[in-house]
């Protein structure tokens, strides 16, 4: 599959530097090289160039190298003009390579032909753009593997094994005549059993990767007044967010990220949850509330003023998060800091005003970050993985319930059919156009 159109943008980011890079790809770069050069690139060569304008006039001195496809990032033809890291400068080479018959790339084109042209596969084109944004060393090294394709090889296995049950309960549909009974063979109860352990371990690490990858998102909730907004500032050690004596004084979600043992972590603030007339605040409330259901951990924060009030929110975290139950204020009633692990999770006493017993809960983020501390090979992954996992093994369970249930080899066949469709589409051998415009519009220009 190759393009018909020729993409271009600045490489580099914006502002000033010591080198700007302008890239191009696509069919007209071997002519347009050879317009800005004077004469024929050699391949793969740094070429020292006179970059100048359709008047003659230069815009700077650098470096062209031509990358004749496929021997390229894209697959295409490639050339990078490396220039000074002037942003005018960079923006009217840019023009005049528009000129000469490029159009300016939209966000990850490039890396979007890559995956296109078969350079890199879907997941791998991601754990560019997570390398990129990573903001951990940690982060950083588990994209590189990904990139590096550990995360693609251990799906690519996966969907072999798959193949391979599969193959062999069609064979034993397509013969019934045999004498034995294929579908009733213990090789095949083995082969499920295998299966669902290998998914079930990828699944594990695939979510350790979105953790190393995004972080830990931990939501801070309660009623209004409880002292969410002073332990956030507590934590991350700012003034962040707004402390009044006022019930109702955060309104909107305020997130600060705080470093813990290498594991980013997402501090989220929230509005005090309580039954509110204005609808400011109830629009805010709605946003706690959806905040919540993406929490890794939930900390309820009360001030034992209405304990029958906390009982409720209690009920309302999800179930998917870890709880942490949070007593602040303890400074009123001198009572100590103290940490208790009971049935409805983990409770701390301290006081986010004094700092008394703050260390209960950094210690207990450490331990929970730590608990995503990457063993060496881990790999990054993203939300999207974990959703094809996650159908991947409902299907898996659903071909294995028809043929020790119902003894329905078709049907078995079929979920293992789509199981491998979930896998396909980690990796990208099955997409949709929709999927890939979500996937690349969220990369920076010129990757
Ligand atoms: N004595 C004492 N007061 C505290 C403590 N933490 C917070 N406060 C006070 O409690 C009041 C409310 O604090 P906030 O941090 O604004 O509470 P909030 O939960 O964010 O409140 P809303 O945003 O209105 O829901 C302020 O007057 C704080 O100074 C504490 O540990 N001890
Ligand atoms: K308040
Ligand atoms: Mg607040």
């Amino acid at each position: 599959m190759s393009s018909t159109d020729t993409i271009a943008a600045i490489a580099t980011p914006p502002g000033n530097g010591g080198i700007g890079i302008v890239r191009v790809s696509g069919p007209q770069v071997p002519r347009l090289a050879q317009v800005l050069l004077g004469r024929r690139p050699r391949a793969r060569h740094a070429h020292l160039c006179r970059f100048a304008d359709a008047a003659g006039e230069p815009i700077d001195h650098g470096l062209l190298i031509h990358f004749p496809a496929p021997h390229s990032f894209t697959g295409e033809h490639v050339v990078e003009l490396q220039a000074h890291g002037s942003p005018v400068a960079l923006r009217r080479l840019l023009a005049r390579v528009v000129e000469l018959g490029a159009r300016h790339a939209r966000p990850g084109e490039f890396s979007e032909r890559a995956f296109l042209n078969g350079r890199l596969d879907l997941a791998q084109a991601e754990a560019i753009a997570d390398l990129i944004a990573a903001g951990s060393e940690a982060s950083a090294r588990a994209a590189m593997r990904s990139l590096d394709g550990v995360f693609s090889q251990q799906v690519h296995a996966l969907t072999e094994a798959t193949i391979r049950l599969r193959v062999w309960i069609e064979a034993a549909i397509d013969f019934p005549e045999e004498e034995i009974d294929f579908l009733a063979a213990p090789a095949l109860a083995g082969g499920f059993a295998q299966l669902r352990q290998q998914l079930a371990s990828l699944l594990a690490d695939t979510r350790r990767g979105v953790r190393l990858n995004d972080g830990l998102h931990v939501v801070i909730v309660g009623r209004p007044n409880a002292g969410k907004s002073s332990l956030l500032n507590a934590l991350a050690a700012t003034e962040r967010a707004i402390v009044t004596d006022i019930p109702g004084t955060t309104r909107d979600v305020l997130r600060e990220t705080i470093d813990i043992d290498g594991i980013a972590l997402t501090l989220v603030d929230t509005a005090g949850l309580r039954e509110a007339e204005d609808r400011v605040e109830q629009e805010g409330i709605r946003r706690a509330r959806l905040e919540l259901q993406r929490a890794d951990v939930a900390i309820l924060v009360s001030d034992d003023d209405d304990t029958d009030a906390d009982r409720v929110l209690l009920t309302g975290l999800p179930a998917t998060a870890t709880r942490l139950l949070v007593h602040n204020k303890i400074d009123r009633t001198a009572a100590a800091p103290d940490r208790q692990v009971r049935a409805d999770g983990t409770h701390l006493w301290l006081s986010a005003r004094t700092g008394a017993g703050l260390a209960l809960l950094v210690a207990e983020l450490t331990r929970l970050a730590g608990q995503g501390e990457a063993p060496a090979g881990s790999f990054s992954a993203r939300a999207r993985h974990v959703a094809a996992l996650e159908r991947a093994a409902l299907a898996l369970e659903a071909a294995e319930h028809a043929l020790t249930d119902a003894r329905a080899g078709e049907l078995a066949a079929e979920e293992l059919r789509q199981m491998q469709h979930a896998l396909g589409e980690i990796t990208g051998e099955f997409t949709s156009e929709d999927l890939l415009g979500r996937i690349f519009a969220d990369f920076c220009i010129g990757k």
